[in-house]
């Protein structure tokens, strides 16, 4: 080194810094903006009164009874929070091998429904339609005496869950189950009944992730499951091309907003999607990505409120028109302060 002058080169021309010099000049080039409306919120709901229970592997998250829920619907409304995604958690009792109690019009999923109707009507109301939350054994379809799901048998019943969240008065109903031909066998079903207006987001790109497991434990399917797997319903998480497939199929058949999902680790998927179909794109932040993040915010390891807005913000900038996270009241809470 001794000896030796420093080459400075080409004084340059261009200084990326002076555009990061201050605060006025780093908002002005600004490409992504995360707001409260870019958020949904997924609610646990539960039978009964008065009723909030936490879930060990999801800390901050609750199921909550319907006087709970029409609360937090209001409040949700007043922080600028478009919609809801609702997902019942149902009593042992009702669960059958036939999911019947998917479509029952006084289901606690149909009950929610007006509930949050009742005391937010401006809220969009999502719901899921799939059948883990009402078979025995914890998978999303109707099953033959090896276990295998039946696509065709199942598509028939999430047909009559989809009409009787419509009827309950859903916005928008959305087929987290990943049989082939739900999307358009939904819609058919939706325009004969003169439900024309009810929208689809369609769980378009659902890989078959162990992202899941906290979820599986809120509502309870996890023990019913008996660590099975939807291997041979939801998707690879090596693919890429696939995914393209299943949302060109999804918005064929009549998906007004389609969905990948999980969020963080296949923002690749989203990005793509998202410059191939330019279609109303959500992803869908899960639980296990909320759960690890939780994890280290309660050890002090990562800061909650920027580390939380960091990640929605970039799910955004990948090109996700919305963002289903249980992070959605926390961030809009954030957000307007
Ligand atoms: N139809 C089931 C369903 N709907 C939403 C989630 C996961 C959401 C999350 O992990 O937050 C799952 C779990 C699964 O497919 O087993
Ligand atoms: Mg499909």
């Amino acid at each position: 080194m001794t000896g030796k002058t420093l080459n400075r080169g080409p004084f340059p021309a261009t200084r990326m810094r002076r555009m990061r010099r201050q605060d006025f000049s780093r908002r002005l080039m600004r490409e992504t903006i995360l707001t409260p409306s870019d958020l949904i919120y997924p609610m646990f709901v539960l039978e009964g009164k008065g009723q909030r229970e936490s879930i060990a592997s999801m800390p901050g998250v609750e199921r909550v009874s319907l006087d709970l829920l029409q609360q937090e619907a209001k409040h949700l409304s007043s922080l600028g929070v478009p919609a809801i995604a609702i997902f019942p958690v149902t009593e042992q009792d009702k669960k059958t091998l036939d999911a019947k109690e998917a479509y029952n019009p006084n289901g606690l999923a149909q009950r929610a429904i007006k509930a949050i109707k009742d005391a937010a009507p401006e809220m969009g109301v999502i719901t899921d339609v799939a059948l883990d939350p009402f078979t025995t054994h914890g998978q999303d379809g109707i099953i033959d005496a090896e276990g295998y799901v039946l696509n065709d048998r199942t598509v028939e019943t999430l047909i009559k869950q989809a009409q009787s969240h419509a009827e309950a008065g859903a916005d928008v109903v959305a087929p987290s189950d990943m049989m082939d031909g739900r999307i358009g066998a939904i819609r058919q079903q939706l325009e004969a009944a003169g439900h024309i207006n009810v929208c689809i987001l369609a769980y378009s790109a659902k890989y078959a992730s162990s992202y899941y497991g906290p979820f599986r434990d809120a509502v309870g399917s996890a023990s019913n499951l008996k660590g099975g797997n939807k291997f041979t319903y939801q998707m690879d998480p090596a693919n890429r091309q696939e995914a393209l497939h299943e949302v060109a199929l999804d918005l064929q058949e009549g998906a007004d907003m389609i969905m990948i999902k999980p969020g963080m680790p296949y923002l690749d998927i989203v990005r793509e999607v998202k410059d191939q179909f330019g279609a109303p794109t959500f992803v869908y932040q899960v639980s296990g990505e909320y759960a690890m993040h939780m994890a280290a915010f309660q050890n002090g390891w990562l800061d909650q409120e920027a580390v939380t807005l960091e990640s929605l913000n970039c799910i955004k900038r990948a090109g996700a028109d919305g963002i289903l996270t249980y992070f959605a009241k926390y961030a809009a809470e954030r957000l307007n302060s």
